[in-house]
């Protein structure tokens, strides 16, 4: 590939990833050897063969369809230590690619066939995470996902677990899984709790259904942030109250192509966003899914929008202004990547 003066600057330009799954991140080495440790059954014995089983192809046609992939790995994360695993090598995947901050969300009811508790599930991914900052310097946190196929009482359960470890490594809790089949007003009284537990809270919504739903995540779900909101752009009114109220948006470019959420790029409302002052942030959704990486999203927008150096800092920036920590250690983090940005010798930050 021809040298690109942009890509290279990219590579080290210091990032942040708020949106990132943990069952969709999983590497094809890593499978192998659970599976083998295990004595689970694999459709394939090297790396290159079980990529197709757990990547979604150009020809992806929804939601649906991605989601599909999911039930591939998650049989191979039914062990805390495979949890713990898993999450360890988010962080080093996150090193690889100058990322200074990620959040990790994962759906603990969807990692307890072998009989763990959700509060486990938690425990091993935090513990994961916690290896991986020390080894790597990465910083994290970790989002709990309830899932909009499962009750209630499993979703109030993953609620309650998760308030446990605010303040030991859980930072929000989310809403993931089918979002045209399962609208969000079905979960108010869930995220009442969380409310009441006083857990911030992030909402998949706008990505495979319409502005509306955003709409109900922001008023009647307590979300201060929302997953996608791709398709904010059918509604001025819903758009002018995220914007008021400053909710970031975590857009995730590549698989928000692949899901459907939009016909293709020309379609996909980023810069309109920026330009019309919401807060964007880019994210990576699901590595192992989609076939990304936090370097290469930030790539394509270069590439197929003309975001400026300037412009892709910001884009950055935004992902440290919406990051669920404490404004201590955001300050914290905010000085150390303007530091790093202005030591790439662009002085973009002045
Ligand atoms: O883009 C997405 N939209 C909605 N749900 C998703 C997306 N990516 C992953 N998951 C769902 O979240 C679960 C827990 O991580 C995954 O198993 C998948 O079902
Ligand atoms: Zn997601």
């Amino acid at each position: 590939m021809a040298y690109n003066r942009t890509h290279d600057w990219l590579t080290r330009l210091p990032k942040v990833d708020l949106h990132l799954h943990l069952d969709g991140s999983v590497k094809p080495e890593t499978i192998l050897e659970i599976a083998l440790d295990q004595g689970i059954d694999l459709p394939v014995y090297n790396k290159e063969g079980l990529i197709p089983h757990m990547r979604v192809g150009d020809e992806c046609g929804s939601l649906i369809e991605y989601l599909s992939k999911f039930d591939f790995t998650t049989r191979f994360m039914q062990s805390g230590e495979a949890l713990e695993r898993i999450a360890y090598e988010v962080a080093q995947q996150s090193a690889e690619h100058n990322c200074k901050y990620v959040e990790v969300r994962f759906a603990p009811q969807l990692h307890r066939n072998n009989g763990l508790t959700v509060e486990e599930t938690i425990h091993y991914v935090v513990e994961g995470m916690k290896r991986g900052q020390r080894d790597f310097g990465v910083k994290a946190g970790v989002i709990a996902i309830c899932m909009r196929n499962h009750s209630c009482e499993s979703n109030l359960e993953v609620i309650r677990a998760a308030a446990k470890f605010v303040g030991k490594g859980v930072v929000a809790v989310d809403l993931a899984g089918d979002e045209a089949s399962y609208p969000p007003e079905w979960f108010r009284e869930v995220f009442a709790e969380s409310g009441r537990l006083g857990i911030p809270v992030t909402i998949h919504a706008g990505e495979a259904a319409g502005a509306v739903n955003v709409y109900e995540a922001v008023t009647n779900l307590g979300a201060v942030r929302i997953g996608h909101g791709v398709r904010l752009k059918e509604d001025t009114d819903i758009l002018e109250l995220v914007k008021d109220r400053r909710i970031p948006l975590e857009m995730c470019p590549i698989s928000n192509i692949q899901t459907k959420a939009v016909s293709g790029w020309e379609a996909y409302p980023i810069r309109e966003y920026l330009e019309q002052g919401l807060l964007v942030t880019i994210n990576t959704d699901n590595p192992s899914v989609s076939g990304t990486d936090i370097t290469n999203e930030y790539r394509v927008l270069s590439d197929r929008f003309g975001f400026t150096e300037p412009e892709l800092v910001r884009l950055v920036m935004n992902g440290v202004e919406a990051a669920f920590m404490d404004e201590s250690d955001k300050l914290l983090l905010r000085r150390e990547m303007e530091a790093e940005i202005n030591s790439l010798g662009m002085g973009l930050l002045s």
